[in-house]
């Protein structure tokens, strides 16, 4: 049985923790599917690749609003799949040869397959290409193994034709008609893509909004403007799913309006992930989880065994790629210096729904505010109220900044509108480092009239002294 003093299970950001300083480990990395895991092959990369094509063939929407006649000639759907798959794949398969042939990685063994613990730091791995199974042992272990779409239980869906974000994106026609079940990120995204490609969408939605998790005045500007794009059925229970005599998928509901169906030539689920902490067994390792599968970590990424780590989706309620990426350096540290360890910062993790408009946002919403009874102030700033929204004849986006009405400093930040997930970032940068709204509007120049006049004078609005 071969003993190493590493093995990663998992090539997302676990993949990112053998650099030089590991040269003489003897290390594994074990990985059931493509490397490069979700954010390179099925998540963060190609769904923006498809996210900014949509927006260039959202353009003649926009131009006509500033009296520029633009026509949508039509998309060459698997020319855009391809050109981003051939981008990706490729990045994928180069990072596999690199971890197995390259004399960097002589010290590396690479076990193509699924692991499964079968006892204490003892992982099986169900070889891919059908030779038989390998037990490994080792020192350390990372947990890198991510998470998987989950099916919600509704009566049919397993066996009616779906896709979820995993496939979605390589399909080979544009269908007429797509129905969405779920109203989160993932929904929220690809209801921009297929609209902008002229599909019609349907968005199935539980509760009685889209993004429900972002600020109550942003989930609702968001919803409102979902409406006027795709047919948006809110406070729907799908209580049974099933094939039409077309060929097609209906979704059968129940609402305020009583019962009722919805019909699409292809059917997307997007009601969530969940960590892969079961499928790896992690329990017969000894390693703990929380009711939601995600393993159980401290401050430092540690497991509750001693030497085993986790990182990203497996372990963060996140799922986000720079949480998974930023713990997967606080590991690394970890591993070679474990007398002197360092915490994860999770004080201000940001996230951004690349759809149209976007939405970005760091730091409490004003319900968590209320919620958890800490003091507040906030102020919004409207698009239209800057130079450069007049420009862009924006007429519905918004920052809302929440702030300590003791010290200034900023709770929270929340944008909806052209270009969210960067103007976003100097907020983020003020809360990371404790600069006070005041000083931070009026101790730096803003370019006039670039769009970050959007911060400066959200910023201003707040009622501080
Ligand atoms: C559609 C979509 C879009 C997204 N967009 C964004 C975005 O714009 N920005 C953002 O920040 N985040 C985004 N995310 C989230 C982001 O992709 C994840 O947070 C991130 O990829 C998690 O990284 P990870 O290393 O924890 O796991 P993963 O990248 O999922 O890697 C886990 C790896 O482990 C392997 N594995 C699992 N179990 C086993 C096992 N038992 N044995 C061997 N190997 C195993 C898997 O095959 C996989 O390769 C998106 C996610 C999705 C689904
Ligand atoms: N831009 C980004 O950073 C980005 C983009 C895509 C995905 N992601 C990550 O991937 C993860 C998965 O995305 P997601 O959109 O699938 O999850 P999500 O948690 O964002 O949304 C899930 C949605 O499904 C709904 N839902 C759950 N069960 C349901 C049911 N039975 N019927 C109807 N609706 C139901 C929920 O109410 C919610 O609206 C996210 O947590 C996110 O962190 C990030």
């Amino acid at each position: 049985m071969p003993h190493y003093d590493l093995v990663i299970v998992g090539t997302g950001s676990g993949n990112s923790i053998l650099d030089p300083r590991f040269a003489d480990w003897k290390t594994a990395i074990v990985e059931k599917g493509v490397f490069g895991g979700t954010c390179l092959n099925v998540g963060c990369i190609p769904t923006k690749m498809f996210v900014h094509t949509a927006d260039v063939a959202a353009a003649p929407a926009a131009g006509a609003r500033l009296g520029v006649d633009l026509r949508l000639e039509g998309v060459r759907w698997r020319d855009v799949r391809d050109r981003i798959f051939g981008r990706i794949d490729p990045i994928a398969e180069g990072g596999r040869r690199y971890r197995k042939e390259h004399e960097d990685n002589a010290a590396v063994t690479v076990y193509e397959g699924q692991g499964r613990f079968t006892g204490h730091k003892e992982l099986t791995v169900s070889l891919a290409d059908g030779r038989p199974p390998e037990t490994l042992t080792a020192d350390r272990f990372v947990l890198a193994a991510g998470g998987r779409s989950v099916l919600p239980d509704v009566p049919g869906l397993a066996d009616v034709p779906h896709h979820t974000s995993d496939t979605v994106m390589r399909i080979d026609e544009l269908p007429e008609r797509m129905v969405i079940l779920g109203s989160g990120f993932v929904a929220a995204e690809f209801a921009h893509v297929f609209a902008s490609f002229g599909v019609r969408v349907t968005i199935v939605a539980r509760s009685g909004a889209l993004l429900r998790a972002e600020d109550v005045d942003v989930s609702t500007r968001f919803t409102e403007l979902a409406a006027r794009r795709f047919d948006v059925r809110l406070n729907r229970t799908t209580v049974g799913a099933r094939r039409t005599p077309d060929g097609g998928v209906a979704l059968d509901l129940a609402g305020p309006d009583g019962a009722e169906s919805v019909e699409g030539d292809l059917l997307l689920v997007a009601t969530g992930r969940r960590p892969n902490s079961d499928l790896l067994d992690v329990a017969a390792t000894g390693v703990t989880t929380l009711p939601s599968g995600h393993v159980v970590v401290d401050d430092h990424q540690r497991t509750v065994v001693d030497g085993i780590y986790a990182l990203g989706d497996i372990s963060s309620a996140f799922e986000l790629k720079h949480v998974a990426n930023h713990e997967s350096r606080v590991v690394q540290h970890n591993l070679l210096h474990p007398d002197e360890p360092i915490a994860a910062d999770h004080r201000f993790v940001p996230h951004a729904v690349f759809s149209s408009p976007q939405v970005a946002s760091v730091g409490l919403t004003e319900q968590q505010a209320r919620e958890r009874g800490v003091p507040y102030v906030s102020a919004t700033q409207d698009y239209a109220g800057i130079a450069y929204g007049w420009a862009m004849e924006d007429s519905t986006g918004f920052a809302k900044l929440l702030a300590d009405p003791a010290t200034g400093l900023l709770l929270g930040a929340h944008i909806i509108g052209p270009q969210a997930s960067t103007l976003i970032q100097p907020l983020i940068q003020a809360m990371s480092f404790s600069l006070d709204a005041r000083t931070m509007a009026r101790g730096q120049y803003w370019i006039h009239p670039a769009m970050p006049e959007l911060v400066e004078n959200a910023l201003l609005n707040l009622p501080l002294n």
